[in-house]
């Protein structure tokens, strides 16, 4: 997507040169900064630090780590290495482990000579899919607005919480994607954007809508409800780490919050969902999916910049007050109006899941 007239994709490669080149989301929205990654030691320092974040780029971002250290020694010890190291920085999102397993597998019988080649390739073929199942999952996506927008003749009000956005994956976004072509297809839509504290991933999603021209409004975390209560909220759109077979969506903490208000206030709730979002193999999701508990310290202090334009960082509280920082919560399907993802509408439970998705059935272990 664009960044002043420019066409970006949110991490892009250059092979021949051993080099990956992604965004640095810590510095947005005040500076944009390219930032250049040559080992897989910085691949999983980029992952950990929040550079590169969101699910579906966790895991493109993950595949080009594996392509970075096979280029540089593809033994069997080098890829395993990598593999472990990429899987051990962030819990929650399953497309980091979805990216690594497809990538070991596509590996496991490649020769050592051709290895480097071919890791390139399905990190670069796994961005490229990133980019064709949001594009998907945009067109389904709008179809909604559309109706919505065919319904009531003006302005359809979207609240979204944190970033599902064009630099949460390679291109387009998920829960982004419907507002955009929306939004280009000149259907108004005013965005109501949550904050989405501690790590403020609305000031992402604020600027990349003010990038694209779509009509936007910042509001705390604490704000939806009331929104949605004096009906200045139509539709809710949300992102996904990690979607189970019942159809159960964790996303990032505070999502919960905003499926309730909107069930008490009769809003359609849709979170966006591309296949590799899917774990097949959860049942129960407060039992089995692992939710990042992160630093105290994000709580302890918040981030900007100073009177000179300086980023600075002030603590709001001290080490005296214990603090609790979950980066997830979990959504019951029963609260989701519907799954957009890239082959349709669904309705969040397993019989309609596995409906569009039948070979999930026969394994618990999902395969493409
Ligand atoms: C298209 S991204 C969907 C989700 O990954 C997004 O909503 C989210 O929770 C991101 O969490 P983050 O901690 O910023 O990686």
């Amino acid at each position: 997507m664009k960044v002043g007239d420019r066409h970006y994709r949110s991490l892009w490669a250059e092979p021949d040169r051993g080099r990956v080149h992604v965004i640095d989301q810590t510095r947005l929205p005040h500076e944009f900064e390219v930032k250049t990654l040559t080992t897989v030691e910085e691949a999983v320092e980029a992952i950990r630090a929040m550079r590169v974040r969101g699910a579906p780029l966790i895991g493109v971002a993950a595949a080009h780590g594996v392509a970075l250290a096979v280029d540089r020694d593809a033994s069997n010890a080098s890829l395993d290495r990598a593999v472990a190291a990429l899987r051990a920085t962030r819990p929650t999102a399953v497309n980091l482990g979805w990216a690594l397993d497809r990538m070991q597998d596509k590996l496991a019988n490649v020769k050592p000579l051709k290895r480097a080649q071919a890791a390139w390739a399905e990190a670069q073929a796994i961005a490229d899919e990133d980019v064709e199942l949001n594009e998907a999952i945009g067109r389904h996506g709008l179809a909604l607005i559309e109706r919505e927008h065919a319904a009531r003749r003006r302005r359809i009000e979207i609240l979204t919480h944190c970033n599902a956005g064009w630099i949460a994956t390679v291109d387009w976004g998920t829960a982004l994607a419907p507002i955009y072509m929306a939004h280009d297809k000149g259907i108004p839509v005013h965005v109501w954007v949550d904050e989405t504290r501690p790590r403020n991933q609305g000031l992402l999603t604020a600027w990349e809508l003010r990038q694209h021209g779509v009509p936007h409004t910042l509001v705390t975390d604490n704000a939806g409800g009331h929104l949605m209560q004096h009906g200045k909220v139509d539709m809710v759109f949300v992102g996904a780490d990690r979607v189970t077979r019942r159809g159960d969506v964790c996303n990032k903490i505070g999502t919960y919050l905003k499926a309730l208000a909107a069930r008490d206030n009769d809003v359609p709730f849709y979170a966006a969902v591309p296949t590799p979002t899917i774990d097949w193999k959860i049942e129960d999701a407060h039992r089995d999916i692992p939710i990042e508990e992160r630093a105290a310290g994000e709580v302890r202090a918040v981030r900007g910049l100073d009177a000179h334009g300086m980023p600075v960082e002030v603590a709001i509280v001290g080490d005296e007050t214990a603090v609790s920082n979950p980066g997830f919560d979990v959504t019951p399907a029963k609260l989701v109006t519907g799954l957009i993802t890239e082959k349709g509408i669904v309705r969040a439970n397993e019989r309609d899941l596995l409906e569009i998705w039948p070979r999930s059935q026969e394994s618990k272990a999902y395969v493409t």
